[in-house]
C-alpha cells in the first residue's frame, strides 16, 4: 500500500480519446505533484472483446457523434487533431514498441513517445513500421528506434502487452482511455472511463482542477 495516490492510464494509440487522455493527464500531472502517474499501453480491441463491448465506430450514430466530438475537444483543449486517412490502423506494433520504450528508457522519454502526434495530428500511418520508426527517430535516434522495432517480435514483449490488456479487463475496463485510481493509503482500485473525467477524478482525489487548458500547461502540446 502506497502513501501516495496513483493513477494508471490504460491507452491505445489507435484510440483518439486515449490521445486526448494522455495529453490532458500530462497537463494535470504538473499540478498533481502528490500523485504517481503511469501510462500503460493496451490492445484496445482485446479490451473491447474481453468486456463484450464494441468500438464506437461500429455503431453508426456513435461513430458520427465521435467524429464531431473529437473536433470539439481539439478546439476546447488546443490539442491538435487531423483525423487519420487510415483509421483504424493496426497499432499492435506501436503498442509493443511503447512496452519496450517504457521498460528501457526514462519516464520522460517514454512519455514523449506516447504523446507523439504522428497519427492523430499529422496523418502519419503508424501502422507501417517505417513510418513508426521515422516518427520516433527524433526522440530516440534512428538506431534505437530500429533496434526496438526489431524487438517487438520477442515473446516477452508480446506477452507484456497481453498482460497489460488482461489486467485492464480484470480491473473492469471496457474501452480506452481507462484510469485506475488508488487513493493514498488504500489498495482499493477505482475505475474512471474517458478523457472527459478529469474534473471528477480531481474531485475524487481532492486535487485542483483548472479546466481543460490549465494556466500552467505548456503553451504548445
Ligand atoms: N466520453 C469518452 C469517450 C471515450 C471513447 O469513446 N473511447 C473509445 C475508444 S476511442 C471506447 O473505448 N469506447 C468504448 C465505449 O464507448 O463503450 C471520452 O471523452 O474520452
Amino acid at each position: 500500500m502506497s502513501t501516495r495516490s496513483s493513477i494508471v492510464c490504460y491507452y491505445d494509440v489507435v484510440s483518439p480519446y486515449s490521445y486526448y487522455g494522455v495529453k490532458l493527464l500530462n497537463r494535470y500531472k504538473t499540478q498533481w505533484k502528490d500523485v504517481d502517474v503511469e501510462l500503460r499501453p493496451v490492445f484496445l480491441a482485446g479490451v473491447l472483446s474481453g468486456s463484450k463491448n464494441q468500438a464506437p465506430a461500429n455503431v453508426a450514430a456513435k461513430g458520427a457523434y465521435m467524429f464531431k466530438d473529437l473536433a470539439r475537444v481539439s478546439a476546447a483543449t488546443g490539442i491538435p487533431l487531423k483525423f487519420p486517412s487510415n483509421f483504424p490502423t493496426m497499432t499492435v506494433p506501436a503498442s509493443r514498441l511503447l512496452v519496450i520504450i517504457q521498460k528501457t528508457e526514462s519516464v520522460a522519454t517514454y512519455e514523449q513517445c506516447v504523446e507523439k502526434e504522428a497519427y492523430w495530428a499529422e496523418d502519419q500511418d503508424v501502422g507501417q513500421q517505417e513510418i513508426l520508426i521515422s516518427a520516433l527517430t527524433p526522440i530516440l535516434g534512428a538506431d534505437k528506434a530500429a533496434k526496438y522495432m526489431q524487438q517487438t517480435s520477442e515473446k516477452e514483449i508480446k506477452q507484456q502487452l497481453i498482460d497489460n490488456t488482461n489486467e485492464a479487463i480484470d480491473a473492469g475496463a471496457f474501452g480506452a482511455p481507462t484510469f485506475i485510481i488508488k487513493k493514498a493509503g488504500s489498495d482499493k482500485p477505482h475505475l474512471f472511463f474517458g478523457s472527459d473525467r478529469f474534473e471528477v477524478m480531481a474531485s475524487f482525489l481532492g486535487l485542483p482542477y483548472e479546466g481543460l487548458a490549465p494556466q500552467t500547461s505548456p503553451a504548445k502540446l
